[in-house]
């Protein structure tokens, strides 16, 4: 039977080009090309994260070109705009870092400005590194017209005497050389090997995390999270990404439609599933903000404790994403936790199709020659490794990450730190050692500003053998490529006058994974003391976008948004 709905394929961009008094703005169309009859075609947005500051972004272009011609000959007009980076990985350890989270929200405003500001009909998002895949998503779900979005693909591995090398094993062969067990000519070997080319960090990171996570919630193509960079199914898969959205145009697939509760359920049970990056934790509460779906710090408990880590994956274990991908990729994973019953298939995807019917031809148990997906019936971990803990260090909630460990419950004396410099620099000195628990504070969305990630540290830990056997707690995040005894995101943050804040060197501090507890061992006399005679600190800017951020951000627990008025 004919389909008899008339759908409008420019429902929004007619607002600038129709009608005699948009003859002005049609003659603006018309210098840059464009013909009449282009007035009745959608135009969708190509919000390109192209950049030469980092190789996560270095490999866009030719994906944004593919998503350009996969838009024209579906019938659209593409419309280019940029959106910026910033390299977790090169501004790590440094002042830089704290505007890694910041550009979370700057691209999530480039993306919200253009398509609202120019009446785009639609919109695919292409990133890379970290920040581009949250704030291009919270992008997406604010101007909510039809959207998909494609990642930049995982980097290759690099080599070295018979090992896969990637960006954390430079991080932690730094603490592998300053504590001894590394020699010089190694450690700058690696250096130069550890990345061959374009691509995000290749373990299950930050990046790979957030794409998979992506897939999962169907705003990206099946199989395209897992995909290489350098691989040519990656500019296939773009193109494809495009052609996809013109008919999610055409049938009024929007971000809202797709990114819900079940949704977010979803795609929490493959971050576990995968052993994902502790960000994720932010991302989804910050995700969820702008999307409208009411979704808490408790519920990533609730999904953690009936979902098991199935994959093994760096950054404790043993494979990278390209492994993944060989092996099945996300689909995969996906079905195996659908047919174990911990997954929606109800839900919708940017394709049109559900999730049970994308996941119709997929087997029911990964394959036997590979041992990068682990049967439902022997998983890495029975419950999933993102913990969320409370106590009265704690307790609006924190993550800890707990993949890795053969214990993750420990007791030990308080090594206090203000900043991350001094903490590295003490674990480089040989100062810090096992059984205690090193606390790195006044780091958090509104102290640091900006919430840096500690890899430095922890990747000193792990180069230093210690990490298992120190604790390191923060109101700061992580880097995907962090493991041991780490627990992030503790809130209320320092700079509010959180417990935290309130530590001495030397305090008995106890994680306990096991309890979901993280507590500070002082009566509440000395603490209410402490409160007392504590006073905040100095704002560290009182101008731009640090400054902004800082008076903005909500706590950690609330996903550290901008807008959560
Ligand atoms: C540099 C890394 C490893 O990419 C990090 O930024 C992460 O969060 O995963
Ligand atoms: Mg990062």
């Amino acid at each position: 039977m004919a389909d008899t709905k008339v759908i409008r394929l420019n429902p929004r961009s007619k607002n600038i080009t129709e009608g005699k008094s948009r003859a002005p703005n049609r003659s603006m169309y018309y210098a840059m090309g464009y013909e009449e009859g282009d007035f009745k075609k959608p135009m969708v947005g190509v919000a390109n994260g192209h950049s030469t500051i980092t190789p996560c972004n270095s490999g866009l272009q030719k994906l944004a070109d593919a998503a350009i011609a996969g838009i024209e000959e579906a019938g659209g007009n593409a419309q280019v705009f940029g959106t910026p980076t910033i390299s977790d990985g090169m501004a790590m350890g440094t002042e830089g870092m704290k505007y890694s989270l910041v550009s979370r929200e700057v691209i999530a405003d480039c993306v919200e400005t253009c398509v609202q500001g120019q009446w785009m009909d639609g919109v695919v998002v292409i990133g890379g590194c970290d920040k581009n895949m949250p704030g291009g998503l919270m992008g997406m779900l604010r101007a909510n017209v039809p959207a998909i979005y494609v990642y930049g693909g995982t980097i290759l591995p690099g080599h070295y005497k018979g090992k896969d090398l990637n960006i954390v094993s430079v991080f932690e062969a730094v603490g592998e050389n300053a504590a001894g067990r590394m020699t010089d000519e190694d450690l700058l070997q690696i250096e130069r090997r550890a990345i061959p080319g374009t691509g995000s960090c290749g373990g299950m990171y930050t990046a790979n995390t957030m794409s998979s996570a992506f897939e999962a919630l169907g705003i990206s193509l099946p199989y395209s999270s897992t995909m290489a960079n350098p691989h040519d199914e990656k500019v296939n898969s773009a193109r494809e990404s495009a052609r996809v959205l013109v008919e999610a145009i055409k049938r009024d697939i929007k971000p809202r439609d797709i990114v819900t509760h079940r949704s977010i359920e979803n795609a929490v049970a493959v971050i576990m599933a995968i052993g994902g990056s502790t960000n994720a934790v932010l991302h989804f509460l910050a995700i969820a903000h702008a999307a409208g779906v009411e979704w808490t710090i408790d519920d990533f408990e609730r999904v953690r404790q009936k979902t098991p880590v199935l994959c093994d994956l760096k950054p404790s274990g043993q494979y990278l994403a390209v492994d993944l991908h060989r092996a099945g990729g996300i689909p995969q994973v996906m079905k195996m936790l659908l047919v174990a019953g911990l997954l929606h298939g109800d839900c919708i995807t940017i394709t049109g199709q559900t999730i049970a019917e994308v996941l119709k031809d997929v087997p029911d148990a990964p394959r036997a020659d590979q041992d990068v997906i682990r049967p439902i019936g022997n998983p890495m971990y029975r419950q999933g490794h993102l913990a969320i803990l409370k106590g009265n260090l704690s307790p609006e909630g924190c993550v800890a990450k707990i993949t890795g460990l053969k214990n993750p419950v420990m007791t030990g004396p308080a090594r206090v730190f203000d900043d991350e410099q001094s903490a590295l620099a003490a674990i480089l000195a040989g100062k810090i050692v096992a059984g205690d628990v090193m606390v790195l504070r006044y780091l958090g969305p509104k102290g640091g500003p900006g919430m840096p990630e500690m890899l430095a540290p922890t990747g000193a830990l792990i180069g230093a053998g210690l990490g298992e056997s120190v604790g390191l707690i923060t109101d700061g995040r992580f880097s995907g490529g962090t493991w041991g005894m780490v627990v992030g995101h503790v809130a209320p943050e320092a700079a509010v006058g959180g417990t935290i804040a309130f530590i001495h060197e030397g305090d008995s501090i106890t994680i306990d994974s096991r309890q979901l507890k993280l507590e500070l061992n002082v009566s509440e006399a000395e603490i209410a003391k402490r409160r007392a005679a504590w006073t905040a600190p100095k704002p560290r800017y009182t101008r731009g976008v640090q400054a902004k951020f800082a008076f903005n951000a909500s706590t950690a627990s609330k996903g550290a948004v901008l807008d959560n008025f």
